[in-house]
């Protein structure tokens, strides 16, 4: 399906005590075997269970890897977080909440459920909000529609972006759920353009090929008051920063959010590919991949390694005990 790549970023590894943090905490949880890949989508049970990588990038670009961080995956629900920086962009804050609420859940990531009485879905971190929220994105057909998703996430990683086309098509023929909330969510008129296009850039988007440095470099860039600190190219309007990282710190890790806001304490979030991305505002992005899953579908090494990270770096946002985050 996907192969490796060479990484021109590679360049920039160093040694340094994160670094040494970061390959103990790799060691330690490579042994930890729990959780299962995702099956729903069938092309996604064909990844290799063992695969496992950290990076950190930090707001001045210093970049911090180990494992398999070149190893290619689809993005899947991490790209619910980029989306809605470019819905933000399109409408404003004001006309998007009317479409999409900002409410966690206590629900699955996939629950066909919308709020009671506004009809909008809960928020956008969950399936219902993020089709909601792909249904706002401006363009005069799907691929333009397609080519400016592509371009906002080319400015987050810094290069070209693909679409796994063979995970695309295996969601597209087997995501009758995700086409149930799209019909739910039609009789209310909260979707109001052609649903089987908002469909197709929403799987298409979840099908973006990256790899565990991107979703880094990705969550540095929202560290950095959206400026990818690589390129130094801002990905979107740092007027919306504080709105993504809002809802990502309540709802980013669906039905755990609350016990990570808890534990972890930094904003964040997951997807059925095993990766996940957590936000240090001002200081740098994490990303981790590993693909075996808990019942929540959020990586179980994942959470781990961030809940590890954020006790040893002193990361959670509400943490006065006076440790401070170490860089180098
Ligand atoms: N939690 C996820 O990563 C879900 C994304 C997946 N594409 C879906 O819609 O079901």
């Amino acid at each position: 399906m996907m192969t490796s790549q060479v990484n021109q970023r590679d360049l920039e590894i160093d040694s340094s005590p994160l670094l040494a943090v970061l390959q103990e905490l790799h060691s330690q949880y490579k042994l930890l075997q729990e959780g299962a890949v995702a099956k729903y989508i069938p092309e996604l049970a064909k990844v290799n269970p063992d695969l496992f990588s950290i990076c950190i990038v930090t707001v001045d670009g210093q970049i911090y890897k180990v494992g398999n961080y070149d190893q290619l995956f689809t993005i899947q629900s991490i790209s619910k977080v980029f989306a809605y920086g470019l819905a933000l962009e399109d409408h404003g804050l004001d006309y998007v909440l009317t479409r999409v609420g900002v409410e966690p859940t206590g629900d699955a990531f996939n629950a066909i459920v919308l709020d009671e009485q506004s009809k909008r879905p809960y928020n956008p971190m969950v399936n219902a909000g993020a089709i909601a929220t792909t249904s706002l994105i401006k363009g005069s057909g799907p691929t333009e529609r397609l080519n400016r998703m592509l371009d906002m996430y080319k400015r987050y990683i810094g290069r070209d972006v693909f679409v796994d086309i063979s995970v695309f098509t295996s969601e597209r023929s087997t995501g009758h759920r995700n086409r149930a909330m799209a019909h739910l969510m039609l009789n209310f008129g909260m979707i109001d353009r052609n649903i089987e296009e908002s469909l197709d850039l929403y799987f298409q988007q979840c099908a973006v090929i990256v790899n565990c440095e991107d979703l880094a470099v990705m969550a540095a860039t929202l560290a950095n008051k959206g400026m990818n600190p690589i390129t130094k190219e801002q990905a979107v309007d740092k007027r919306y920063i504080k709105d993504i990282l809002s809802v990502m710190y309540t709802c980013g890790m669906y039905n755990f959010a609350g016990e990570w806001a808890y534990k972890i304490g930094i904003p964040a979030k997951s997807g059925v590919c095993g990766g996940i991305i957590a936000v240090v505002p001002n200081k740098m992005g994490i990303g981790v991949f590993s693909p075996l899953l808990d019942v929540r579908g959020n990586s179980v090494r994942g959470v781990k390694v961030c809940e590890e990270l954020s006790q040893r770096l002193g990361l959670h946002l509400f943490d006065c005990s006076g440790q401070e985050a170490k860089f180098d």
